[in-house]
């Protein structure tokens, strides 16, 4: 009977990073969560347990802490691209580095009509993410977005489904649909791309498409808002999207003597439809492990 090691990977998960640069009074706030995954030629630590080829996950979590300390962290975009470069270009045995970084963002506090220079507040659960692979001759680049929480109170209706002995879901030409949209999205020929531009305008792409597209299905507005991001964004090649379906549900007033002409709901917060989908463009080049690697 033979037995061998499979696919394996290592690294430190959701280092809590937070940095202050000042300018003048001013403070500057960065608030990110760091991933990283390294691969390679691993095998003695698990069949014998020779370490001598892993860079400790806790060197891992400090490198990321001095990366940020020596060099402004920028676009998180290129903190991972380093932070992977480094532990690529530094380990002979490491042949791959997957970073993963999110970032929550914080907004001033407005005192007296002027924003604070050092307070802050954070209102929705909203995060920018990214996830890249460094190879030691490339590398790939999957950003997106986590938690983008939509709703429109009119311009979606869902109807024509099958109806079968236990179908009791009724039809409607006019229904709330709201949803927290977690996108994932991959680049092409990523040198010299404004990584902060092209997420800002892929953002408000999808929130102008899921506010105006009149909406069939949430699966409709998944297509649409796919398609809008390929038209805008030559940058990317594919954008894949996991979409909670957020159900209101018209509340049953009728025992009250009431009726309810789309006032009141009752916000489900589960079981939700989950709807997912990717919209790809057709000459788009052959995923990475970035890709592949990304869950939603
Ligand atoms: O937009 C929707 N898609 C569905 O697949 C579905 N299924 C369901 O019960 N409600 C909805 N809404």
């Amino acid at each position: 009977m033979g037995i061998s090691l499979g696919p394996n990977q290592y690294g430190k998960a959701e280092v809590r990073l937070v940095t202050v640069r000042r300018t003048g009074g001013v403070h500057h706030l960065r608030d990110l969560t760091v991933s990283s995954a390294l691969r390679g030629d691993l095998s003695a630590t698990h069949l014998t347990g020779d370490n001598s080829a892993v860079l400790a996950t806790d060197t891992q979590k400090n490198t990321m802490y001095a990366f940020a300390k020596q060099q402004d962290v920028g676009e998180i975009e290129d903190f991972a691209l380093r932070l992977g470069r480094r532990f690529v270009d530094t380990q002979e045995k490491i042949t791959g580095a997957r970073v993963s970084v999110e970032e929550r963002e914080w907004d001033r506090i407005t005192v007296d009509g002027a924003p604070h220079a050092h307070s802050f507040s954070s209102s929705g659960g909203e995060r920018r993410t990214t996830t890249v692979t460094v190879h030691p001759d490339r590398a790939w680049v999957v950003s997106g977005v986590d938690g983008l929480v939509v709703l429109k109170s009119t311009g979606s209706e869902f109807h024509g489904y099958p109806k079968d002995e236990y179908t009791t879901l009724a039809e409607t030409d006019d229904r709330i649909l709201a949803t927290a949209v977690t996108a994932r999205w991959r680049y092409e020929g990523f040198t010299g791309i404004d990584w902060a531009k092209s997420h800002r305008e892929i953002r408000r792409t999808l929130l102008e498409t899921f506010a105006t597209k009149h909406s069939l299905s949430l699966q409709q507005t998944l297509y649409a808002m796919g398609e809008a991001v390929l038209l805008a964004r030559p940058e990317v090649a594919e954008i894949r999207f996991s979409l909670p379906n957020k159900h209101h549900f018209l509340v049953d007033l009728s025992p009250f003597g009431l009726e309810n002409h789309n006032e009141v709901f009752y916000a489900a917060d589960r079981p939700y439809g989950l709807i997912e989908g990717t919209v790809v463009r057709d000459e788009a080049e052959e995923p990475g492990p970035a890709w592949t690697d990304a869950v939603l």
